[in-house]
């Protein structure tokens, strides 16, 4: 792998619910324009370390710093403000608006054009308006969904509404992604296609962290993995070292078994 410059380092990150220790000393880094999965069974401490990433939680010990600023202390909104932006295991949309107006409200609520301007079509908010129906099919467009756009979003199939969850992350113009399970409960074809997007966000600079219970889908995507049991690190690597590793093997086919 030719050498990356670092977008995020997690640095010694514990987080600890009473006594229950749900992460211990996690360091990893997130290399510039990389695709990272986060794998590891159930409860591992997955959803737990992208809160910390994202603000949505603060970590018990240790720091999350992204392109030089540290995280810790700051709100989720901030957090996005420095082009980090998460998708949701479960998407929220409006079911009965279109797509097209899914994506424009997103569009709105970034804050990109005053509602009220453009309600009252203020000469300003007439050509941010123009601009943001142009950005809403063109994000429509890249994510695959052009042709449902003018169908209501809550006709969608549950994998079709992951696509309108990252078509509204892309909305905020992240420098870097977050998927949270974004292939459950997509079908073959749908994950295969799944898979060519993200190469395809990559592709346009954008770096990538994904939890996913999908393991072809992770091996088929990933740059590299970092897998977690029962909070800690077990193994780091590309995809051919992770398949051959011992410690994961167990982690996901020995006692494990019943919770992967
Ligand atoms: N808010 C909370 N309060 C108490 N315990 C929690 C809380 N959130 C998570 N946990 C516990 O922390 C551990 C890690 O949970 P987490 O959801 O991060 O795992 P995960 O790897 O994302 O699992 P899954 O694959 O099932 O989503 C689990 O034991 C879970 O029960």
């Amino acid at each position: 792998m030719t050498a990356r410059s670092i977008a995020m380092t997690i640095d010694q990150v514990a987080v600890r619910f009473g006594g229950l220790v749900a992460i211990s000393d996690m360091s990893f880094t997130v290399g510039e324009g990389e695709i990272v999965s986060l794998i590891g069974p159930n409860g591992a401490g997955k959803t737990t370390a992208f809160n910390v990433m994202t603000g949505f939680l603060t970590p018990s010990a240790g720091h999350v710093t992204y392109q030089g600023t540290t995280l810790t202390g700051l709100k989720p909104h901030e957090i996005a403000d420095l082009g980090l932006i998460r998708t949701f295991q479960r998407t929220s949309v409006f079911p009965n608006d279109t797509v097209y107006d899914n994506l424009l409200i997103g569009l709105h609520r970034q804050g990109r054009v005053r509602l009220l301007d453009a309600i009252l079509g203020l000469p300003g908010a007439r050509a941010s308006e123009r601009r943001l129906r142009q950005r809403a099919s063109e994000l429509l467009e890249w994510v695959g969904l052009e042709r449902r756009a003018h169908d209501a979003a809550g006709s969608l199939s549950y994998g079709e509404q992951r696509l309108v969850g990252v078509a509204l992350a892309l909305a905020a113009e992240p420098s870097m992604l977050l998927l949270d399970e974004p292939v459950s409960g997509m079908n073959a074809s749908e994950t295969h296609r799944f898979v060519e997007l993200i190469r395809g966000i990559r592709d346009r600079g954008i770096t990538i962290l994904l939890v996913e219970h999908d393991m072809p889908m992770v091996m088929t995507v990933s740059d590299r993995i970092v897998v977690l049991n029962y909070g800690r690190i077990i193994a780091e690597g590309t995809p051919d070292v992770i398949r051959n590793d011992p410690a994961v093997i167990e982690a996901y086919l020995g006692h494990g078994a019943g919770r992967a």
